[in-house]
């Protein structure tokens, strides 16, 4: 199912375990910061509406989407979170530096999953152009970061 035909910020709260016992790190890309922004909010919201308690989310930032698997395996390794949200934006240009980032980002955080015992959440948005991000962070298809939040809610306690 296409985004198009999914709104990312829809969840049922009834099926989603409360988080008042959980540690969240959330590690944001500064590029293309109003989208970032916009997801982090809609992730923040999410987890305090699912019980999480503020103290207990932790942000970072990193410069780009490229830094998040750095970003993310620091936080893990540091702040004995429950799950990490990988947060960024990456917009094609004219150049295949894009398919480079996306493709690096997404490995990375991958490698990470598979390395450690901490989910890492894959928030980021490879979109061809800048409506495309508006419209998955708060727009017409919804929020990512509230999608990534619940997902992280029932990664932390998948196995438990
Ligand atoms: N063009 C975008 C970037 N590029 C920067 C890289 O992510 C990285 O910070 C740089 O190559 C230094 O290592 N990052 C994004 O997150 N979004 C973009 O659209
Ligand atoms: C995703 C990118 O790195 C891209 O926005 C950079 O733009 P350009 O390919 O025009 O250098």
């Amino acid at each position: 199912m296409a985004t198009e035909n999914k709104n990312l910020s829809v969840y049922d709260k009834n099926k989603i375990p409360n988080a008042k016992d959980l540690r969240f790190g959330i590690v944001v890309s500064e590029w293309n910061g109003q989208i970032t922004e916009a997801l982090f909010q809609g992730a923040q919201e999410a987890l305090l509406d699912c019980g999480a308690l503020p103290e207990n989310i932790i942000r970072w930032n990193v410069p780009g989407s490229f830094e998040l698997t750095f970003g993310s395996k620091k936080m893990i390794n540091t702040q004995k979170v429950d799950a990490v949200i990988a947060i960024g934006s990456v917009i094609r240009g004219e150049t295949s530096h894009f398919d480079f980032v996306c493709s690096a980002t997404a490995q990375g955080i991958k490698d990470l999953n598979v390395a450690y015992d901490v989910p890492v959440i894959f928030c980021v948005l490879t979109d061809d152009n800048i409506q495309q991000s508006l419209d998955r962070s708060g727009g017409k298809h919804g929020n990512k970061g509230t999608e990534a939040a619940i997902a992280a809610i029932q990664m932390a306690v998948l196995g438990k």
